[in-house]
């Protein structure tokens, strides 16, 4: 399951982006912000990314204003990999390099058309692993460090 949510600079955005998934047969799970009025980025950032953290949904999507604050929040998740995408090639590398869980977007920066294509080349790439598996395992060793559970190799 995907779960995407936006704050109030994300919202046309998020609706689009939730229609074109459906559309795909992709189930999703709307998670807010349903109106225009101002809310704060990091109450809908932690909504989806807890639920990718813990498992609960495969991947997620963040949009707000510009794409910075909800990435910002949405790494400080154990496991989450989110990658705040700009364009078509950041979009494909995100999957291909770093197998990104969780797409964030910018709504004040994107356009319907451009942010919809984007999210169609991270679904339809694949993770290449090799050297790329070599370094998520590195950045899953510093989570572990962080929270004091090993020690430096
Ligand atoms: O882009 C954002 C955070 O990185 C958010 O959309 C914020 O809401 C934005 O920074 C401020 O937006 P506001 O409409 O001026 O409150």
């Amino acid at each position: 399951m995907f779960v995407i949510a936006s704050d109030h600079g994300g919202l046309e955005l998020k609706q689009a982006i939730f229609d074109y998934l459906q559309q795909r047969g992709i189930e999703v799970q709307d998670l807010g912000t349903n109106g225009d009025a101002s809310v704060d980025y990091p109450d809908f950032g932690e909504k989806v990314a807890a639920r990718v953290s813990c498992g609960e949904a495969q991947s997620g999507i963040l949009i707000c204003g510009t794409g910075i604050g909800m990435s910002i929040v949405a790494n400080k998740f154990p496991g989450v990999r989110a990658a705040l995408v700009t364009d078509n090639f950041t979009a494909r590398m995100a999957k291909e390099h770093n197998n990104a869980n969780v797409l964030v977007m910018g709504g004040r920066v994107l356009d319907v058309g451009q942010a919809l294509e984007m999210v169609e080349t991270w679904l339809d790439t694949e993770f290449e692993a090799g050297r790329h598996q070599r370094r998520l395992d590195k950045i899953a060793q510093l989570e572990k460090r962080l929270r004091g559970e090993s020690s430096p190799e």
